[in-house]
């Protein structure tokens, strides 16, 4: 737990955006009202729009009220809150606006730690940092927060970590990866590293293939500029996937520190099989989806959604097959699939392990011989392992029943309610500790093979294949595995 001791001023870029009220504000509302924000702690937010500050602290207490539990809301612990605002409006691209922000941060205590938050569009970081830097607003203990994502290719991302380099050290600067913040995320180093009964087993010689889905039902959500010149592959796959990735192939690190856990994840990255010309038609599926259904409801297709071009071969889906070229995981295949308009909102990992060498039961149950771990990390946050028993009853003989051994967090723990990702980054972030961010080598080596991807698909015309909103993604990904004698898992 952090110590409320660690005062801090938090300056927010992009306060009225999207990402603030769902998330930031919401977030920094909790760990106030669990007394984790140090009473020193103020935050300055900043954005555009002309609002005086009871206007600002009006409109945050709208979105509060309208994000939170009303049982979460009391109007002291409110008003208390929104005492730590204040707000200023400037464009960022004008030099001008950040003397306010230098004026409001000199007339508090110099010992607080600053703390600056890029919540803008992207295409605004470089714009903010070359001002702070000009501006000298920054010093060698000034954190920076940046939210994904990083660059969109390899030299647009070094572009910008040389310039972030340039004004903050590497230990200052907290790339985020949300899903880093998940607690059920989080957990895969408890349960892979505090377990020897799973330590022991996680390699090729005990795990056949890993399936990673993180599923999603909603579609582009009104980003759709945003979305068409970016991607499945990049907003999700570069960023979350590859960080899920990394946390269950990575060798166990030598401590809990940010460098140690890092460097694991880096070599995972390093050893990652490139997806060539050759393999991209058996190993990689990418999908748009066409007009179908969202929680029984008609949805436009992704060329219909609002803001659309009318024409584009952006992927909202992408299936692959990858590999992890070391000893721990030869011959292993880890699926991976990603979407948006898919059925439900479901991320999981299934682990499955081999049979046993050798087998005694009825061939006609051989298909139920393997143990699978299955990681839910939402919703229903948990885990279940399948494993074998005999089917209860005297005329059944030695019949085999699978039955899973199933752990729910919320039931186990009788937890209350389980902390968003953001509460836990900002918190890590105040604490100063990075072992939840991405380190500037860990973006550069996922964007290196991203990119080979993307430039292999288009040097072998790969087109994106459609798929109906509200089903599983294009047939082709189901022949993917399928041909591998396998299926993905709600299918099994
Ligand atoms: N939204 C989400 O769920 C997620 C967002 N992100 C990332 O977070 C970042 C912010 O996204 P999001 O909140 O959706 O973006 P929005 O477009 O909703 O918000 C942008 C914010 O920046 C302000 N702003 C924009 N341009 C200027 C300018 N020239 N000068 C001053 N203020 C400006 C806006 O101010 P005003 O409102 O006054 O115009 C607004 O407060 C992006 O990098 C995005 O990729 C990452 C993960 C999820
Ligand atoms: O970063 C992003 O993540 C969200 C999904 O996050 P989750 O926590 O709801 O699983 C995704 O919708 C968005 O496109 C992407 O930019």
């Amino acid at each position: 737990m952090v110590s409320p001791d660690t005062a801090c001023d938090l300056i927010l870029f992009g306060a009225m955006g999207d990402l603030a009220s769902k998330k930031l504000f919401p977030a920094l509302y909790q760990l106030h009202r669990a007394e984790l924000l140090s009473p020193g702690t103020r935050i300055l937010a900043l954005a555009r729009r002309d609002y005086t500050l009871d206007e600002a602290r009006q409109a945050i207490r709208e979105r509060l009220s309208e994000k939170l539990d009303p049982s979460e809301i009391s109007p002291a612990t409110m008003e208390a809150f929104l005492a730590r605002v204040c707000y200023e409006n400037f464009d960022f691209s004008s030099r001008e606006g950040y003397t306010a922000m230098a004026q409001w941060r000199s007339e508090g205590p110099t010992e607080n730690t600053l703390i600056l938050y890029y919540a803008t569009p992207p295409g605004l970081y470089a714009t903010i940092t070359g001002h702070l830097a000009s501006l000298d607003c920054c010093d060698q203990h000034t954190r920076v927060v940046v939210e994904k994502p990083i660059g969109h290719d390899l030299p647009s991302s070094r572009e910008f970590n040389d310039q972030l380099a340039s004004v903050f050290r590497e230990e200052n600067i907290f790339r985020i990866d949300h899903y880093l913040g998940k607690e059920t995320v989080q957990n895969l180093i408890a349960l892979r590293f505090a377990n020897n009964l799973f330590a022991s087993q996680w390699d090729q010689n005990h795990i056949s293939h890993i399936e990673i889905t993180v599923a999603e039902s909603v579609g582009i959500e009104g980003r759709w500029s945003y979305f068409d010149s970016t991607g499945q592959l990049r907003d999700m796959l570069q960023s979350h996937l590859l960080q899920l990735l990394c946390l269950l192939a990575m060798d166990p690190p030598s401590d809990l520190s940010s460098d140690s856990i890092r460097d694991e994840k880096v070599k995972v990255l390093k050893a990652l099989s490139p997806l060539t010309q050759e393999r991209i038609p058996t190993h990689l599926v990418r999908g748009q989806y066409t007009a179908g259904t969202a929680d029984g409801r008609p949805v436009p297709g992704y060329l219909e959604e609002e803001g659309s071009a009318g024409h584009s071969d952006t992927e909202t889906f992408v299936a692959l097959k990858v590999e992890i070229e070391n000893w721990r995981w030869a011959g292993v295949p880890f699926y991976i699939r990603t979407g948006k308009r898919l059925p439900e909102k479901r991320s999981e990992i299934i682990v499955h392990f081999k049979p046993a060498p050798h087998y005694i039961f009825d061939p006609d149950q051989k298909h139920l011989a393997n143990n699978k771990l299955i990681i839910r990390l939402q919703p229903d946050e948990g885990m279940a392992l399948q494993i074998l028993t005999k089917a209860q009853g005297l005329s059944r003989g030695m019949r085999l029943r699978q039955g899973p051994l199933d752990l729910s967090f919320a039931k186990a723990f009788d937890t209350d309610r389980i902390p968003d990702a953001y509460e836990r980054l900002l918190l890590e972030a105040m604490k100063g500790n990075q072992y939840l961010f991405v380190r500037r080598d860990e973006v550069e080596h996922a964007w290196r093979w991203i990119d080979q991807l993307l430039d292999n698909c288009e040097e072998c015309g790969a087109h994106t294949k459609r798929y109906a909103a509200g089903t599983w993604g294009p047939v082709a990904s189901i022949a993917m595995i399928t041909r591998d004698d396998r299926s993905w898992y709600e299918d099994a």
